[in-house]
């Protein structure tokens, strides 16, 4: 069974399609990076795999979860949002801790964890309120509270933002950690730095569609350019491509 598996996943905002007939497959053990341009639909479609909005037609299991499920998908997946929704009035200890508690994880072995990851992290405010810490220290705060508990799939939108390049670079290790684990990340950026360097398979949506999908290599070679950017600005350019997609049933 896939870690992610969508049939025709859509999303309607009143005449706007923000995701359409969306087919994707994504492997446990494997890192997946969702490109495309502002608007092509990227956030829109981690928010339905992880329940925060019901497609308006498809299908998507996420840890073999339906995702109208909500409550069993929570305990399975781990998402960082664009925006983490963080209690400015709590401290950060705080915060996971009361995470941690929801879960149900055991007490003893979430405060170790927690440390563990404040340490790897370099998070040295722990204790002091949330509302104080700088962008980046949320964003810390942010991808901790998504793994503490051990998901199977990880969904993460723009994760290094903020990011000094020591925590960038600690974050990438620990994706490809997880990902050795068995855990599949679902990783939406546009720093195409984080995707050639951490990805076995790159989507690229525009206007809500899958435009091409590949492991990075391929999808630079079988192309006229010699990076993942030109390859990027390639195909979000083809006009006769967009146009195919468009009409294909
Ligand atoms: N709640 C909403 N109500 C109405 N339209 C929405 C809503 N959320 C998203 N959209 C529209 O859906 C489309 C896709 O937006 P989405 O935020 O998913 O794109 P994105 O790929 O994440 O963009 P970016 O790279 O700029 O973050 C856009 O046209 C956007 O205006």
């Amino acid at each position: 069974m896939a870690a992610i598996e969508t049939d025709g996943l859509a999303k309607r905002y009143g005449s706007v399609a923000a995701v359409e007939r969306l087919d994707l497959t994504v492997e446990a053990g494997t890192i997946y990076g969702f490109l495309g341009p502002n608007g092509a639909g990227k956030t829109t479609t981690m928010r339905l795999l992880t329940g925060l909005t019901r497609p308006s037609d498809g299908t998507a299991t996420v840890a073999g979860v339906d995702v109208r499920d909500r409550d069993r998908l929570g305990e399975r997946i781990g998402y960082v949002p664009d925006a983490p929704p963080l209690y400015e009035k709590l401290t950060a200890r705080e915060q996971l801790s009361a995470i941690a508690d929801v879960r149900g994880l055991d007490p003893d072995r979430a405060r170790e964890r927690v440390e563990a990851l404040f340490d790897r992290f370099g998070l040295a405010a722990a204790d002091d309120r949330i509302e104080s810490y700088s962008k980046g220290m949320k964003q810390k705060t942010s991808v901790i509270q998504a793994i503490v508990h051990e998901p199977d799939v990880l969904f993460l939108d723009e994760p290094t933002s903020g990011l000094d390049p020591n925590a960038a670079r600690t974050l990438k290790a620990v994706l490809t950690e997880l990902r050795d684990e068995g855990t599949a990340v679902f990783l939406s950026t546009h720093v195409l730095s984080v995707v050639d360097e951490l990805a076995d398979t790159v989507g690229l949506l525009s206007d809500g569609r899958l435009l091409a999908e590949d492991d990075p290599e391929r999808l630079v070679a079988d192309r006229d350019g010699d990076t993942l950017e030109d390859a990027f600005v390639e195909l979000t350019n083809d006009a006769d491509l967009s146009a195919r997609l468009r009409e294909s049933p």
